[in-house]
Formats: structure tokens, sequence, C-alpha cells
């Protein structure tokens, strides 16, 4: 561990009684252990896992301490999405038997005040951020708010936020810069020209405090249906415009089909094999959408926009070129399997490395770093089991392989698949929540399981269930013949297997 360097050229031009010039030397040339680029949810734990192994260590964040995760995405997201479940469960109490106005109507009146759904998510997000703020002061990191890049090899320039700009050293350096937003290509399109807070991406959209009158989602993937889903239930006329031929483009095709009915019963308009070509303002509407697809042009007059097609790694700004740090066409850092980077005093966790980009990925890399440099340790992320919940109602859960992969992966070994409809539990029915599929893929001979899938209620958490099988090695027929408590959704892992085909 090295202390702050004084190097011996600028000494002679200190003078002791001139305190000033002293600190702005001490902090434009400062060494450290570590260096971490990005506060999100691998950033954020890397640094204070240094800190406590006693290495001096410094976060540089450009915005805000938490990253995507806790500031404009999973956190804020899930809060809003809470909001929207209590409209669309209170609008369908008549179903129930509850009614808020008239007894006997066939649903209920709601009110959404999105001031106070907004207000709701930003209060969650505040302790949030606050919280991961004061834990990374506990652990002692030395957090610089500012936007760095690399200036050689080893040094890294940080235009600070307040203050000079600061040159950098480390011995170690850790890229968890994250991605945002892409924008579509489309000829001439100029987001300034429209009215502010029309056109919109998944940060922009969050702080709306009015419900749009018509929503068009640029997008079919995580963001758009999550979206889409969520203004429809606050009382949007919402539609969803998809690029691809289904919806999730991942998914196996009848779990994607089976998503895309269920919003279109919510009435959410989709478009599939469509794609916008150009956005202008209209005359009685803020915005208009051009769409080409399948039926030719079509004109989607709109009150808002949302950006929902894929998000671009933050890499453009870091010079990678001047540490020779490589990457990829579409610019993510390019890793080994223990995160290494070209530099061999760089790593990269997180988005910005590309696959999968999930907050638990990003978390994992951090976990890997640390037990690879600071324990020893040998972790690799090659054939890591990847789980995902998309936030939709009911919610997509998914773990391990799709059919479609379990059969490019092993066309030598049979692969059975099971498929059973959510109207086959129990727990479903009695709630009233019966939609969606469970879909189990296994390997025949062995009995292992292979992926699980279950859009349902609480999707997520059947998944994590099956998931911890997987982790354990344990095979189907002993989830078959479990005990699982009555009327649990669980106890739906007795009945699948016997779908298997
Ligand atoms: C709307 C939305 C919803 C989501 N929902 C979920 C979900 O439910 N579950 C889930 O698992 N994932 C979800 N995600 C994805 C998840 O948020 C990301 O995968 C995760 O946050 C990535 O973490 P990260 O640490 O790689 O980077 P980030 O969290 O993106 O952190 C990167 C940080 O680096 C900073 N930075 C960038 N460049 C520089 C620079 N040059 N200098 C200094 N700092 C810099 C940024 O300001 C940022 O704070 C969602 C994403 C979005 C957009
Ligand atoms: N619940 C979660 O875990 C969650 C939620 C939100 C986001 N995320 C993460 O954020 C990432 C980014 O989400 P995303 O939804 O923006 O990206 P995505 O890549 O998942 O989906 C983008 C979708 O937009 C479509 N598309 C692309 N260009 C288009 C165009 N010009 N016109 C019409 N459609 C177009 C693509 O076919 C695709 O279906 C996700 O991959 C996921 O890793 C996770």
């Amino acid at each position: 561990m090295r202390n702050t360097l004084h190097p011996a050229s600028l000494r002679g031009f200190l003078k002791p009684k001139i305190p000033f010039y002293k600190e702005i030397i001490r902090t434009m040339f400062t060494h450290y252990d570590a260096i971490i680029i990005g506060s999100g949810q691998g950033g954020t734990p890397l640094s204070m896992a240094f800190a406590q192994a006693k290495h001096k260590t410094a976060l540089i964040e450009s915005s805000h301490v938490g990253g995507c995760c806790i500031n404009e995405g999973c956190t804020p997201t899930k809060t809003l999405i809470a909001s929207g479940r209590v409209a669309y469960l209170s609008r369908r109490g008549p179903q129930y038997g509850v009614y808020t106005n008239h007894v006997n109507a066939a649903m209920n009146d709601v009110q959404v005040n999105m001031e106070v759904v907004r207000q709701r998510k930003r209060d969650i997000v505040d302790s949030f951020r606050n919280g991961s703020e004061r834990k990374l002061q506990d652990a002692g990191v030395e957090l610089i708010f500012g936007t760095a890049c690399f200036k050689d090899e080893h040094t890294i320039q940080v235009r600070c936020k307040d203050g000079p700009e600061k040159s950098l050293t480390a011995d170690r350096i850790f890229i968890c810069s994250g991605e945002r937003p892409a924008i579509p290509k489309m000829d001439g399109f100029n987001a300034a020209a429209f009215p502010p807070g029309t056109v919109l991406d998944s940060t922009s959209i969050q702080e709306l405090g009015v419900v749009p009158s018509h929503l068009v989602v640029i997008g079919g993937g995580y963001i758009g249906l999550e979206f889409g889903q969520l203004f429809r239930r606050l009382g949007a006329a919402v539609t969803i415009v998809q690029r691809g031929a289904q919806l999730l483009p991942r998914e196996d095709a009848e779990v994607a089909e089976m998503m895309r009915n269920v919003l279109e019963e919510d009435g959410i308009r989709i478009l599939l094999n469509t794609a916008p070509t150009a956005i202008r303002s209209h005359t009685t509407t803020p915005v208009s959408v051009l769409v080409s697809g399948q039926n030719g042009q079509s004109e989607l007059p709109a009150s808002h926009v949302l950006f929902a097609a894929g998000r671009v790694p933050n890499t453009e700004f870091l010079n990678l070129g001047a540490a020779g740090i490589e990457s990829t066409a579409r610019s993510h850092i390019i890793t080994d399997t223990q995160l290494r980077t070209t530099n061999s005093r760089v790593w990269a966790l997180g988005d910005v490395k590309g696959g999968p980009a999930f907050t638990h990925i990003s978390y994992d890399d951090f976990r890997l770093l640390r037990t690879n440099l600071l324990e020893e340790g040998s972790l690799s992320t090659a054939d890591r089991l990847v789980p995902y919940v998309v936030y939709t109602d009911p919610q997509l859960g998914h773990v391990g392989l799709h059919e479609h992969e379990a059969r490019e992966k092993f066309p030598d070994r049979e692969i059975q698949v099971a498929s059973m409809p959510m109207s086959y539990v129990a727990r479903a029915l009695e709630t009233d929540e019966s939609r969606g599929l469970m879909k189990a893929v296994v390997d025949a001979e062995s009995k292992q399981i292979l992926g699980f899938t279950c859009l349902g209620i609480e999707g997520g958490e059947i998944m994590s269930l099956v998931e911890m099988a997987m982790i354990g090695g344990v095979k189907w027929p002993v989830l078959q013949n479990a005990v699982w408590a009555h009327p649990s959704l669980a106890e739906s892992l007795n009945n699948i297997w016997s779908f298997l085909k």
C-alpha cells in the first residue's frame, strides 16, 4: 500500500508557508491501491471490500451513488410497479365481490395521482442511495464525484464535479461504468424539437407527474413490457412497437406468445415486426410516431413516446485505447472469464462488459473479484447459472437454459420439456391469478434440470425454488416426490413433471 505521491520535480515549487499549493499538488498526484470507476451494484461493494482490506481505495462516480439499479433501474421501477398492481387489483375488486363505488359494477373506478406515485418512488430511491453513501463512508472509501477517463495505461484523469481536475494512479483499476438507454436510429430525429417530457427514456419516464393519455413504447424487451404494463394499469392507452417477430426475443416462442396474450388482455396494443421510421410533431397531439411494419407504413399519434430499445455501454468517454483496453464492436469491454481486460492492471465488471445485464450479475462479478484478488481464490464466470425475473404481472422468472438453447448446446442428448398452464395450480385459481404457464427443460437420461421458466403469479419466487434445486444438483424426481405445503405455489413442483415429453 502506497501513500500520496509528491513528485520530486515539483517539490522545489512548494513553499511551506503556502499550504494551498501543497493541497493542489497533493490532490493532483495521488496513488491508490485500487481505483473503481462507477458506483453501481458491482463497483460499490468492490470498493468497500478493498477499503476494508486496508487498501487505499478511491471510487469515482460521475452521477449519483448506487448506479442504475438504485437510482433509475430496479428500485424505482419495482416501486412504481407496486402502485400499478394496486390499481389493477382495485379495479378488479368486483371479481372478488369487493366494490369501491357502485355495488354490482363490473369494474371499480380507480383514480391515480401520479405525483403521489412518483413521490413514493423518490422517497425509496433517496433512502437506498443515502444508505449506500453511508456504508461507503464507514468502510473508508474515498468517494470522488467526477467523470473518469484513462490518460495512459495506469493513470486516470477525473473531471471533478467540484474542484480541479485530478490525475490518479493505481495498482489496480476496475471499470464498472454500466450502460445507458440507446436511442433508436431514425433519420433526422432530434429530441429537442419536441415539448419537454414527451419523448422519454427509461430514466425520464419515471419523473412524469401525469399519466400519459397515449404512450407509444418502442421496444418489446424487459423495459418496454414493464413500463408498458405499468402505465396501462395507471390508466394510459399503450402501444408497444416491437421490431422482431415476438416480444422478449430471447424467450421460447410459446412463453413470448403467452406474454403477448396477457398484455393484450390488459388492453395493450402490440405491433410485432414493426419499427419506427420517424417521430414528428403533430397538429393535435404532442408527438406522432411513424412506423413501418408488415402492413406498410402507419402513424401513431401519442402524448408520450418511450425509447426502450436496448442499452449501450458507457465506454466512449473512458478513452480505453490510451490504456490498451480492447472493446467489442458494440463497445462493451472485452474480458476473460476472470474479468481481466486486455490491460493486466485493469478489470471490468457489470453491464459494461456485455452479457446478461442484471444487478445480481454485477454483484456476482464483485464476488468473483473479491475472491480472486483479496482471498486468493480462482472463480470464473464460465457456466454461471443466470436467473432473472421480468416484473410484469404475472412475473416471468427464468433460470438456466431455454429449450432452444438446450437443444443447440446438447445436440446428442435427449431433451425433454414439460409445459403446464398456471390454471393447473390450485393457489393461482384460488387467488384468481391463473394466467401464464411454467416450463421445465430436462436431460432425459440423467434427469438433471437444465432450465426452468415460470410466467405466472410470483413466477420469480417459483423459479428460485427450482434454481436452488439446480444449484444443489437435485434431480426433478426429487421435486416431484417432495412434500410441499398445500395450497402453496410451490406444490406445482409436484405436478409439472407429469407433462414431460
Ligand atoms: C429501467 C430498468 C429496470 C431494471 N430493472 C432490473 C431488475 O429488476 N433486476 C435486475 O437485476 N436488473 C434490472 N435492471 C438492470 C440493472 O439496473 C443493471 O444491470 C445494473 O444496475 C448494472 O450495474 P452496474 O454495476 O454494471 O452498472 P450501473 O449500476 O449502471 O453503474 C454504473 C455507474 O458508473 C457511473 N459512470 C459511468 N461512466 C463513468 C465515468 N466515466 N466516470 C465515473 N463514473 C461513471 C454511472 O454514473 C453509474 O452510476 C434494470 C435496468 C433498467 C434501466
Ligand atoms: N426485470 C429485469 O431484470 C430488468 C428490467 C429492465 C431492464 N433490465 C435489463 O436492462 C436491459 C435493457 O432492457 P431493454 O428492454 O431496453 O433491452 P432489451 O434488449 O431487453 O430489449 C429491447 C427490445 O427492443 C427491440 N428493438 C430494438 N430496436 C428496436 C427498434 N428500432 N424498433 C422497435 N423495437 C426495437 C428489440 O427487438 C428488443 O426486443 C435488459 O436486457 C435487462 O438486462 C432488466
